[in-house]
């Protein structure tokens, strides 16, 4: 995909937010353009290519004397890949990033789900994959997912691509759909198997609960409630394993890359998403765990 940038521009003063509105700019008609490409509430790149420019002789309608500051944006929509384990808390950030950028999240384990339903003979293949918990062949998955991410909606608003790539392989394989933000939620792997040993689901209401963390409310739902098969410790040691950055493939794709604990509170994340700034103050104080902010 073509990477094209458009330049914006604000005066820098003492009141940085106010709109300028020098005479001598307005006629100035400079070569750029001062509207957004992205909106306010989906300024996520805080790694903008800061331009910036001074003249200092006598301001004349050739050279203004005041301060211009360009921030070099992407025009295109938003693509953001997300990984994580299973009790990661990524269901519950896909939803709110989806939500807060309007983006149109693709799970390949939904692509495949319909598959499935579908009855083709890829949905086919695929189930008897899943059934053992296994990952399903990339000759099947790799089509599935681009055929997704070229349809329309995709490119028009941008997306949130979810567990996918799961591997080396699969990174390469997309490699013409660089996202512009890799997220990685790391949860300890003690944490995971709590989370999943302890998790419970009601059949009544599909409810989910953690005896530990969201206990049942009575003892009527308490009675009442499931696990689920493979909810047990070993199978959240291997798909912690699975989910790690090394086995994930990122470290073949060349974007910013977010790696953040996910047991920080769910609004956490999305709020991390605006701000580097905030990544540091929040990570250390809640969570005394490395984490990366590369560019
Ligand atoms: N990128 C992928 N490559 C291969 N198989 C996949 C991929 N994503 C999902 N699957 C298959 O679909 C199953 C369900 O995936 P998903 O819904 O993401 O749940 P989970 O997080 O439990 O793996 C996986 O166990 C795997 O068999």
């Amino acid at each position: 995909m073509a990477s094209c940038c458009s330049l914006s521009f604000s005066t820098v003063s003492s009141k940085p937010n106010k709109p300028y509105s020098s005479p001598i700019s307005s006629s100035l008609q400079l070569p750029f353009t001062s509207q957004l490409p992205f909106s306010k509430k989906n300024s996520l790149y805080s790694n903008h290519t800061l331009l910036q420019t001074q003249c200092r002789k006598t301001p004349s309608p050739d050279c203004p004397s005041f301060l211009v500051v360009g921030s070099a944006k992407k025009q295109e929509p938003l693509r953001v890949m997300i990984s994580g384990a299973p009790a990661s808390g990524k269901g519950t950030q896909c939803e709110l990033i989806t939500k807060k950028y309007d983006l149109v999240h693709i799970a390949a384990g939904d692509l495949l789900r319909a598959e499935i339903a579908a009855g083709t003979e890829n949905g086919r293949r695929a189930k008897e994959y899943m059934d053992k918990g296994q990952l399903v062949p990339n000759e099947i998955v790799v089509t599935m997912v681009k055929e997704r991410l070229m349809r329309p909606d995709s490119q028009e608003k941008g997306w949130l691509l979810d567990g996918y790539p799961r591997s080396l392989s699969q990174a390469v394989a997309l490699k013409e759909f660089q996202p512009d933000l890799f997220i990685l939620l790391e949860v300890p792997e003690e944490i995971l198997v709590e989370r999943v040993v302890g998790r419970r689901l009601d059949p009544v209401t599909g409810r989910i609960y953690h005896l530990k963390y969201s206990p049942p409310e009575t003892n009527e739902i308490a009675a009442r409630l499931t696990q689920r098969f493979d909810d047990t410790e070993e199978k959240a040691r291997e798909a912690a394993s699975a989910h790690s950055p090394s086995k994930c493939g990122i470290s073949s794709l060349n974007v910013q890359r977010y790696y953040i604990p996910g047991i920080l509170f769910a609004t956490d994340v999305v709020q991390l998403l605006h701000s580097g700034m905030q990544i540091e103050t929040i990570t250390t104080k809640t969570w005394n765990h490395s984490y990366m902010l590369d560019s």
